[in-house]
């Protein structure tokens, strides 16, 4: 089987697409894969990382005011498509398939019109732009949620979850080897991170807790994200329990081991938590289409599977209170997560892939 695949932009949307080439791998030992992305997306480092053929394209997201980009974001779509074209002659993709960010909408569109069966999957409660334009010609639209079905063709959506929540499921991991790798003791593990590129105002409140979190009992590993981890390094105060990452590469092994996580409300995030059952403390990114990270985040916090703090009241102070709430509040909230977990959201991707290749 042949499979070209392309999402990107954040890890969002490129760790669903990982997730399910490992397991079409599984069922295909001969799959061939071509990954499209672009250049200065996070793909260009993760999917070479995985050992997944990638090609960029040049291409930008359009934007929503008038403005000349949009000129010549329309000349990158022209210059991909005819690239593409070219590609998929070559390559004779059995089905195309579309993770979201800007870069897949050349990708499923060129296939579309090739008449190559595409997928989209859709991972936020509320659609992206991308896969509402390219909904109309796909053979099937998975999402990840329940809630968004009445904006894309009826007949072929379907609600299967997040192929990377199944993948952190899969994952073996040996606990006191992780703890041995990062320099950690016994005590429960709070991870904190801000989405794949880190945020901004979660590192302020990080930085303002650091001196109360020195005193409490547990391990405190905080991704900064790569552009912030710098800045982030001068400012903070030292804790020894208290351990600062730029990125981490091997997130699935860390959240097998983490007792409670701190982060922004991304989709695949989502999908990881609930996977594994775990309890969290959200900060939606207010800076998204739609707010759709505060409705992802929606059915954790309406179960009692996380807590909410808004960005405009995070601060030192709530996220400390937040946090020992949450930890005094473990097991019920652990249960809560599971209860909205897709546990099987890889195999069903790939059910539909098996499907629309006839
Ligand atoms: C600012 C922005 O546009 N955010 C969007 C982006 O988020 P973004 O990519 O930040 O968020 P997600 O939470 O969906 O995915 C992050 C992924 O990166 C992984 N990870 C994170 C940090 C790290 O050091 N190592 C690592 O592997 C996480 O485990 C997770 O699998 O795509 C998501 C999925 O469409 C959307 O819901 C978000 O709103």
């Amino acid at each position: 089987m042949k499979i070209m695949i392309s999402g990107g932009g954040t890890g969002g949307h490129i760790y669903p697409a990982l997730a399910l080439l490992d397991t079409l791998k599984q069922r295909h030992p001969n799959l061939e894969v071509l990954y499209i992305g672009t250049e200065n997306g996070l793909e260009a480092d993760l999917v070479p990382r995985a050992g997944v053929p990638f090609k960029s394209i040049r291409i930008a997201g359009l934007k929503r005011s008038l403005s000349l980009d949009n000129v010549k974001t329309a000349y990158w779509f022209v210059q991909s498509v005819l690239m593409l074209r070219k590609e998929m002659k070559t390559f004779r993709p059995d089905v195309v398939i579309g993770t979201g960010g800007f870069v897949s909408g050349p990708v499923v569109f060129t296939a579309q019109q090739l008449g190559i069966p595409t997928i989209l999957h859709e991972q936020n409660s509320i659609p992206g732009l991308t896969n509402k334009f390219l909904s109309k010609k796909a053979d099937r639209v998975a999402l990840s949620f329940a809630g968004s079905e009445s904006q894309f063709p009826d007949a072929n959506v379907r609600v299967i979850g997040n192929p990377r929540g199944s993948e952190v499921l899969k994952t073996t991991v040996n606990e006191a080897a992780v703890r041995a790798e990062y320099g950690i003791d016994e005590r429960p593990i709070v991870l904190i991170y801000g989405g794949s590129r880190g945020a901004e105002a979660i590192n302020r409140a990080v930085i303002e807790a650091i001196p109360e979190l020195a005193s409490e009992p547990v391990n405190v590993l905080y991704v900064t994200g790569n552009v912030h981890y710098d800045n982030v390094v001068a400012k903070a105060p030292k804790a020894d329990n208290v351990h600062v990452l730029p990125y981490v590469y091997d997130m699935p092994e860390l959240l097998a081991c983490a007792s409670l996580v701190v982060s922004r409300a991304g989709a695949s995030t989502i999908s990881e938590l609930t996977a594994l059952g775990l309890p969290s403390i959200l900060i939606p990114s207010p800076y998204v289409t739609a707010d759709h990270q505060t409705k992802n985040a929606s059915a954790l916090v309406e179960s009692g599977a996380a807590e909410l703090i808004k960005e405009g009241d995070l601060t030192g102070e709530s996220l400390v209170r937040s946090i020992r709430h949450v930890l005094a509040h473990h097991d019920e909230m652990a249960a809560a997560s599971k209860r909205l977990g897709f546990p099987h959201a890889a195999e069903s991707l790939a059910d539909l892939v098996e499907e629309v290749r006839g």
